[in-house]
């Protein structure tokens, strides 16, 4: 399916169109770009994206004395946030949207995809407290085949949470069919639909694999 045709399909995926944005996916997408670049860049889009999806966070006027008057202003007002991450790729993107809410928890998912399989492997469960009264912001960079990303929420709503947002920078449309499928309540913030998977389920044109391009293992 064409991008296009997805986001008319569902209206709560987000591409974040933003120059800067694209400017700096297209950066990761070189294959000359540096681990040292890679890894900032990807730290960066977190806050710029994660900017995007927590633009609907509830806020609320309180009086606040400025030198010259009081005056009533917003502070933030909802509730918390935990930012999970789906290692070891995730973990970049958030140390990003922590910039931005620099107390916010988080949480830690580890799995990696089997080669073969294609299926996500468990080897890793960390979450703060009261998950069911935060707002959970998962993070991954890649959703290719969504197999990953779909069991990493599956969990998260076993353990309770209820208002849970996916931010990644490349998906592929096949993967976003199927996490839809599974978890069509959970509000998706993407850098770029790309074309399609290949063969080995890697996103096409993409960066390759995330994770060894942010610690330049291989
Ligand atoms: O949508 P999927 O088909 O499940 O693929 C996406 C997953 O693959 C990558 O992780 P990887 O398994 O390479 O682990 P890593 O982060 O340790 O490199 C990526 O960061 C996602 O977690
Ligand atoms: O293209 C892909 C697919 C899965 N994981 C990655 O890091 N990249
Ligand atoms: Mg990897």
């Amino acid at each position: 399916m064409k991008s296009a045709d997805i986001l008319k399909k569902y209206p709560d995926i987000t591409v974040i169109d933003h120059p800067f944005v694209q400017h700096k996916l297209t950066s990761l997408r070189d294959k000359n770009t540096s681990t040292r670049e890679f890894r900032m860049l990807v730290e960066e889009l977190g806050t710029l994206i994660g900017y995007e999806a927590t633009r609907d966070l509830e806020t609320i006027d309180i009086e606040v004395e400025t030198p010259l008057e009081k005056a009533m202003c917003p502070v933030l007002k909802g509730k918390k946030l935990c930012i999970v991450t789906i290692m070891r790729a995730g973990n970049g993107l958030a140390e990003g949207v922590l910039k931005l809410s620099p107390s916010a928890r988080v949480g830690h998912i580890g799995m990696y995809r089997d080669p073969e399989t294609k299926q996500p492997v468990d080897y890793y469960l960390k979450m703060p407290h009261s998950i069911d009264e935060r707002t959970i912001i998962v993070v991954d960079p890649m959703l290719a085949t969504g197999n990953s990303a779909a069991a990493a929420i599956e969990k998260m709503k076993k353990m309770g949470a209820k208002d849970i947002r996916f931010i990644c920078l490349f998906a592929a449309p096949e993967g976003i069919e199927a996490f839809k499928e599974e978890h069509s309540d959970v509000p998706m913030y993407i850098g770029s639909i790309d074309r399609e998977l290949d063969e080995h389920a890697y996103i096409r044109p993409g960066v390759g694999d995330a994770g060894d391009r942010i610690y330049g293992t291989r």
